[in-house]
């Protein structure tokens, strides 16, 4: 495996929540390569969504490097990491995180609109976006009606059709399945890994469900690779 198949790397990164007895977390190494599916497992409240704020620019290491695709995040300013995360990082929050009151059509094209290269990658987008619903088994009429009118499960899917639209290189998910019933999970899991393998997608997902593990190429536990703790202010 060489540098360049590797999406992901941390290296030696040290972060601290502002505030006092504040949480921080240390990882000295983590990488995830091209296509490869990762779990990482943890408890509530050890740190998951923290490392994923880190990955996806949203928080940045006080030291260390978070390289995404080849590109330190550090080195970008913070209206430039937004664009970064726009292009090369399909993002599928806890809760989701749709626009209500904008139709499933446009909750899907929404990165888009922040990164040229992907919406060149999606290429007639309105088509890929119609494309991606009805791979996700959500029904045509369904573009049209405001995101806030559809089911969880339904919602979810969205969610996925956005992270998914222009093939970014990596898919990072925050617990999605936590809110499905077991059947509609399975459902989920099925088509999220049946569209990031079609794409040769990395898919990076957290969770306390070790129950999802037998899907992943590789299931970590946080505590395997970064250390945690509570420093006084
Ligand atoms: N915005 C924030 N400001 C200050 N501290 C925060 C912030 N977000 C999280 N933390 C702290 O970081 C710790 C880890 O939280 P985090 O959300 O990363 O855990 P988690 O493993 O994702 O939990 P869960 O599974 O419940 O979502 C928490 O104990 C919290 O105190």
């Amino acid at each position: 495996m060489t540098g360049t198949d590797r999406i992901l790397v941390l290296e030696d990164v040290r972060f601290r929540w502002p505030g006092r007895a504040s949480f921080s977390l240390n990882v000295p190494r983590f990488a995830v390569n091209g296509g490869e599916t990762v779990l990482l497992l943890g408890e509530s409240g050890s740190g998951k969504s923290t490392l994923l704020s880190l990955i996806c620019g949203i928080v940045v290491a006080e030291a260390g490097s978070v390289r995404v695709c080849g590109t330190d995040l550090a080195s970008l300013a913070p209206g430039a990491r937004d664009r970064f995360r726009a292009e090369q990082i399909g993002v599928i929050f806890q809760q989701f995180n749709l626009l209500p009151y904008a139709t499933v059509r446009d909750n899907i094209l929404l990165p888009l609109r922040f990164a040229p290269g992907r919406r060149a990658r999606a290429g007639d987008a309105g088509a890929e976006a119609a494309r991606l619903c009805a791979a996700l088994g959500l029904a045509a009429e369904l573009l049209t009606v405001p995101a806030g009118r559809l089911s969880v499960g339904q919602q979810q899917r969205v969610a996925v059709g956005r992270a998914l639209i222009g093939r970014p290189l990596l898919i990072v998910a925050d617990e999605p399945t936590s809110a499905l019933d077991a059947g509609t999970q399975n459902a989920f899991l099925d088509l999220l890994f049946a569209r990031c393998r079609e794409g040769g997608t990395s898919l990076l997902m957290v969770s306390h469900d070790e129950r999802l593990g037998a899907r992943f190429d590789r299931v970590l536990d946080l505590s395997g690779i970064a250390t945690t703790g509570r420093m006084a202010a």
